[in-house]
């Protein structure tokens, strides 16, 4: 008898996160959560990514009867504020003039729920980002392009006209909003059988980019 792995299935709306798990070569579905984003008072900047990812896997993971869920949440961490995804033009503009020429911290919370045995591994994943000093007039620029709306910092790393992004020290696809290193380990730990997957930042230093995602960033720093 053939054993049939479980589905995966990306419990995700971000068309990022979706590109980057596809790197990895294995079939997954999509299924986006809806969940209530707003922070609880006083909650620990590092603790929210992950209690956001553990509720939208868990979200998805509720309607399905087996299966290997993925959640996952981004947040930008700027002097002990959390910054998510902006409302509108006037927060897009204040977040980016508050990140300009200045560092901080990228956290993506990653969880992962075996739906058959209810196991759950919850973990996340922290980058520091130099931001380049932009002007007014090249932050309205962006603005009116639409690309910052559904970011969290109301930027895209991966933007390259843009640019926002001086240096990163840590996993680029973190910033990005999915730390693939991260799954794979934790795919791995609830016995999934994925191909093998180039040496990245997580695991040794390889060059000026994550060999899973191929993508090149201006500066980035390996962690050892
Ligand atoms: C900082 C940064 C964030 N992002 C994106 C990744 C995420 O899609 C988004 C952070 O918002 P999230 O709330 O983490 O995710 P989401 O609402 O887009 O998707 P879902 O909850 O359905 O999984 O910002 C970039 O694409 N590039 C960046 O440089």
């Amino acid at each position: 008898m053939i054993n049939t792995p479980p589905p995966i299935i990306l419990a995700s709306a971000s068309p990022r996160r979706r590109e980057l798990l596809a790197l990895l070569g294995v079939p997954f579905d999509v299924r986006a959560a809806d969940v209530d984003e707003t922070p609880l008072p006083g909650e620990p900047p590092a603790e929210y990514p992950k209690r956001l990812s553990l509720l939208k896997a868990r979200a998805v993971a509720e309607t399905l009867a087996a299966g290997i869920v993925i959640g996952a949440d981004t947040a930008v961490i700027h002097r002990g504020d959390i910054l998510g995804k902006p409302a509108n033009a006037d927060e897009a503009r204040a977040m980016l003039q508050r990140l300009r020429g200045e560092r901080h911290r990228v956290i993506s919370g990653i969880t992962v729920i075996e739906v058959a045995t209810g196991k759950t591994i919850t973990e996340a994943c922290e980058s520091t980002v130099f931001m380049r000093a932009m002007s007014d007039e090249e932050i309205e620029a962006y603005i009116a392009s639409g690309d910052p709306m559904d970011k969290a910092g109301a930027y895209a790393v991966q933007n390259v006209e843009f640019a926002p992004v001086q240096k990163v020290v840590g996993c680029p696809a973190n910033v990005m909003g999915l730390p693939v290193c991260h799954v794979v380990r934790n795919l791995r730990r609830l016995g999934v059988n994925l191909p093998d997957t180039p040496p990245t930042h997580c695991d040794i230093r390889y060059g000026y980019h994550c060999a899973i995602t191929n993508y090149v960033m201006p500066d980035v720093e390996q962690q050892t």
